[in-house]
């Protein structure tokens, strides 16, 4: 084990730097119980960077975050910059960051903890043996693809983006999912919409002939993005790994966080560089920032991710359990509040976690 691991923060807007504290009292914790050690060091990304350095992702934190062996993100955006266009968006500069760090498979799991089943939107039933993983393309497809532009004025006024994906980058997140599928139950299902788009041809042509030459052992499905946002509502059991382009994903990974009820459950690492980043599957959530009202989950799940890429899968488990036995006990934010849920805030949650890790590290 390394001496400690350099974990960049960037905690970012609205309440992301409320979920990343907890994320990082949780990893304290470890610390404190004998588990892996860890020097944070935090920068500004998104908007708080735009208003203090008029740039969402500087190069210099750029270049921390390359030199880290972890990057810990909260969330970026709100409605202070939302007439800002281009490189200047808070959101333009996490592209920047997914990019430069090489992060091109963003992996999304969702399970739902039995004592969240009534919290779910969805049927007992229905929900019963949900167990999947979205593995998103992250650094093309349409958030990257040039030309990008706008122009005219008017009833002449038009835009455009490029929905671009070559077949390298195809077959590199393609493996990831295959290799996913293997030590899970077997079953990739790849999502495009082939029926109308050329890069989604290619996407499934590039999916299938990688599949027939190196990975004929999974059983792999095709779905059309329309049918695939029914199905993940309609019978989610049916999915173990979902492979699909950057828009499709970011679009179903919020459509799977309505199984567990929250979108403050759902955790997320992006792969594929040397630097990992980790962040929740959620935004800044200005509608509830600075109330103490964010499920820290997402976060503090993003950083068991974390210790599990970093090879600290006993920490990762460790942080697991313990934010299951704090659900379990029947404590809750308010995203999932109900009447016989004993109430918890943002940092209340934390600190449950924390001193359960505590208990758990090496157990
Ligand atoms: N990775 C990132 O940094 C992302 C940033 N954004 C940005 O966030 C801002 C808000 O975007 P929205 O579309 O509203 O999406 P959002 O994910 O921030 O919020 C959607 C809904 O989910 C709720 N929610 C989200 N996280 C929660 C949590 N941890 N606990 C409890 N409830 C939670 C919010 O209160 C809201 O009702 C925008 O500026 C957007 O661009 C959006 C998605 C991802
Ligand atoms: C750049 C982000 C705002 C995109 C997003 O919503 C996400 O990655 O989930
Ligand atoms: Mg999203």
């Amino acid at each position: 084990m390394a001496d400690h691991y350099r974990i960049v923060l960037l905690p970012g807007d609205g309440i992301g730097p409320e979920v990343c504290a907890e994320a990082v009292r949780v990893l304290k914790a470890c610390t404190e119980a004998g588990g892996p050690a860890f020097a944070f060091t935090e920068h500004n990304a998104g908007g708080v960077a735009i208003d203090r350095d008029g740039d969402p992702m500087p190069d210099d934190t750029l270049a921390e975050c390359a030199g880290a062996d972890a990057v810990l993100l909260g969330a970026v955006g709100g409605p202070k910059w939302d007439e800002l266009t281009g490189p200047m968006r808070p959101e333009s500069g996490l592209l920047k960051l997914r990019k430069a760090l090489g992060a091109f498979a963003n992996l999304r799991p969702v399970s739902i903890p039995a004592c969240l089943a009534d919290h779910s939107p969805l049927k007992r039933d229905r929900i019963a043996g949900v167990d999947l993983l979205t593995v998103r393309e992250l650094t093309g497809g349409i958030y990257f693809g040039q030309p990008v532009g706008r122009e005219g004025e008017g009833d002449d006024e038009r835009a455009w983006n490029t929905m671009l994906y070559s077949a390298d980058e195809i077959r590199r997140v393609a493996r990831v999912a295959f290799e996913w599928a293997r030590k899970r139950r077997g079953v990739v299902t790849s999502v495009d919409k082939a029926n109308v788009l050329e890069v989604s041809r290619l996407w499934r042509d590039t999916v299938r002939a990688l599949h027939e030459a190196e990975y004929a052992d999974v059983e792999l499905n095709h779905l059309y993005v329309d049918n695939a946002a029914m199905q993940i509502v309609l019978r989610p059991a049916q999915f173990d790994v979902i492979l699909t382009g950057n828009l499709f994903g970011d679009i179903l990974s919020d459509t799977s966080a309505t199984l567990g009820g929250s979108l403050g459950l759902l955790p997320s690492a992006s792969l594929g560089g040397g630097t990992g980043l980790f962040e929740p599957v959620h935004g800044s959530a200005p509608d509830i920032a600075g109330e103490g009202k964010a499920n820290p989950l997402a976060m503090i799940l993003s950083a068991a991710m974390m210790l599990d890429d970093l090879g600290e899968a006993n920490a990762a488990d460790a942080v697991r359990r313990s934010a299951d036995r704090v659900l379990e006990a029947g404590y809750r934010t308010a995203d999932l509040r109900t009447p016989e849920s004993k109430s918890a805030s943002t940092s209340e949650l934390g600190r449950m976690i924390a001193e359960e890790v505590k208990d758990r590290i090496g157990s």
